[in-house]
């Protein structure tokens, strides 16, 4: 089926196999789709001229390993991202299985996201939060348009080790995670270690 044929998202005929046209991108079904890549969910903080800030990320991802970049995307509307953009500097909370409350806590409007919460700073002074599976402090390197969003890469000044194995993960618009026995094995043929050393040399990140 080409793109024209594709059928709109609403429409009787619909079926799974469908697609939807592009220039009539519904936002229900981006968001259902979008909803279906699950993703790990960090905090990301600093300190702005008022205190802490933070807010709840899920578009993070790992960018470049040499030089290590990560990027994030905040809203065009965050609060928050206009203080990170002044502090230059930020960590990412890569949140643990059980921090849910956490990510409510900074993924809604709040007064004071960081009352009661006992955070210690980075090398750069942006909050670690307690109980974090880990943390990786950076610096603002770039900030790009993207659409709603900007796309804001941040080289890595330093990280810690994961401090828990299970993270939180969002999948369909609700929280889940993993447990041991449902994590499928890397590649037939391919040792843990061979596919953590695969980068080298390649460009898969
Ligand atoms: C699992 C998860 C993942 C998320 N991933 C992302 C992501 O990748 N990128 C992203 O940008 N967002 C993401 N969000 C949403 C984001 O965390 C929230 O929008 C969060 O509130 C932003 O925090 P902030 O401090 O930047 O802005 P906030 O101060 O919380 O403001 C957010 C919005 O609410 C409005 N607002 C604030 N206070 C009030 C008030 N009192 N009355 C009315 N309106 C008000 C602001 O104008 C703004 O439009 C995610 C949320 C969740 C739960
Ligand atoms: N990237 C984001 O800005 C982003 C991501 C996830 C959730 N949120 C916000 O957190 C709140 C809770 O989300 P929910 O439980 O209703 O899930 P949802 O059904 O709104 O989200 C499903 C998926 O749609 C995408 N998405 C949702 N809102 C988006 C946005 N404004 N920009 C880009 N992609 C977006 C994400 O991939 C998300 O996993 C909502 O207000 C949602 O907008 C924002």
């Amino acid at each position: 089926m080409t793109t024209d044929e594709a059928v709109a998202p609403g429409t009787s005929d619909a079926s799974p196999q469908a697609g939807t046209r592009v220039g009539a991108i519904d936002p229900r079904a981006f968001r259902t789709m979008l909803g279906h890549f699950c993703t790990g969910v960090t905090v990301v903080t600093a300190v702005g001229d008022g205190g802490p800030v933070g807010f709840a990320c899920q578009s993070f991802s790992a960018l470049s390993l040499d030089p290590p970049l990560v990027l994030f995307c905040p809203g065009k509307r965050s609060r928050a991202w206009p203080e990170i953009e002044r502090a230059g500097r930020f960590v990412v909370n890569v949140l643990a299985e059980d921090q849910r409350d956490v990510s409510t806590r900074f993924g809604a409007p709040g007064a004071d996201k960081f009352a009661g919460i006992d955070w210690r700073p980075a090398s750069s002074g942006a909050p670690i939060l307690p109980g974090a599976l880990g943390w990786i402090d950076c610096a603002v390197q770039a900030v790009h348009d993207g659409g709603d969003h900007h796309v804001v890469v941040g080289r890595v000044m330093e990280l810690s080790a994961p401090q828990a194995d299970r993270p939180l993960l969002f999948f369909r618009g609700r929280y889940t995670g993993t447990l041991p026995d449902r994590g499928e094995a890397v590649p037939a043929g391919m040792s843990l270690d061979a596919f953590l050393t695969w980068p080298v040399g390649d460009d898969w990140l």
